[in-house]
């Protein structure tokens, strides 16, 4: 009997983590739709790789729901993501925090909504959330970006209680320091360079690496979540208050 092919639908494709995870699945045998903002980015892929381009913004919900329509996946990774720049929550731009929050996690939540019902219909399938330590830890100048990781991996709990028995596995990946291009519009060349240097970044192949091996577990088996941090990095620790906000 012929196995069909596996369908997996990842979200930001065209750069740094959801890259990486396409071209590996990709390269371990499944059809990948690869959904980006960046046509040419996404036809390279096309070309060099094989993967489906999906080429759209996730905040265009109509055009998202008419693209997903009658397709069959069978594994969801939930990637896309921004970071708004680095300031102290009194000083952020209202439009900063809500774009952070729509492709955070309304376009997660979006994005779920429109694949699980096939999903667990189909008695079968794997959804990721790509986390972060800014979700578990305070992160200063990042609290609308740790907020929507935070709300994220709660989602994720949560929605394992709701479909559980359905077949459908559910795992967030929470990921520390990975060199990518999410800071390219927040800090400068150099200030990215020392960043990543101080603590020998993890890569994105090291994320799509274990995202792989837990895609590989048996079916009864669902890994729920995963911290990936670089060896050298930890979170957390005490902080002090200010005197005052002169
Ligand atoms: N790098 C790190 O240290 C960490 C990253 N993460 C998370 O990993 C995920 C991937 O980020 P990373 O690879 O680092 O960053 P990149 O900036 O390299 O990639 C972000 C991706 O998101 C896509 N994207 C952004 N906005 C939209 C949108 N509106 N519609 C469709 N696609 C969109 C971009 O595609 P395009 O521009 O083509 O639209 C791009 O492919 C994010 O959720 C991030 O929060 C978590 C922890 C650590
Ligand atoms: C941006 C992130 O999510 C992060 N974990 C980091 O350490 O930079």
């Amino acid at each position: 009997m012929e196995i069909p092919e596996q369908i997996a639908l990842v979200t930001g494709a065209t750069s740094g983590i959801g890259k990486a995870i396409t071209l590996a699945l990709s390269k371990a045998g499944f059809q990948v739709i690869a959904l980006g903002r960046d046509p040419v980015a996404l036809e390279q892929m096309q070309h060099t790789s094989g993967v489906r381009p999906l080429a759209l913004d996730l905040l265009d919900r109509e055009a998202l729901a008419g693209a997903l329509q009658g397709e069959k996946i069978d594994v969801l990774v939930n990637n896309a993501g921004v970071i708004p720049p680095a300031v102290e929550f009194d000083q952020m731009d209202q439009n900063d925090i809500d774009a952070t929050i729509a492709v955070n996690l309304s376009a997660s939540l979006a994005t779920t909504r429109l694949v699980l019902p096939g999903m667990m219909a189909r008695k079968h399938g794997h959804v990721f959330f790509i986390g972060s330590t800014a979700g578990q830890a305070a992160f200063p100048s990042m609290a609308v970006y740790g907020a929507t990781k935070a709300a994220i991996s709660s989602f994720a709990v949560a929605l394992r209680c709701d479909i559980s028995g359905s077949g459908v596995r559910v795992t967030e990946i929470v990921a520390g320091r990975v060199e990518t291009n999410l800071y390219k519009e927040v800090l400068n060349d150099q200030a990215r360079t020392d960043m990543y240097g101080a603590f020998d970044a993890v890569q994105p192949e090291d994320v799509a690496a274990m995202l792989l091996s837990v895609l590989q577990m048996p079916a009864h088996v669902d890994v729920t979540r995963f911290d990936i941090l670089p060896t050298a990095q930890f979170v957390g620790g005490g902080g002090f208050a200010k005197k005052d906000n002169e």
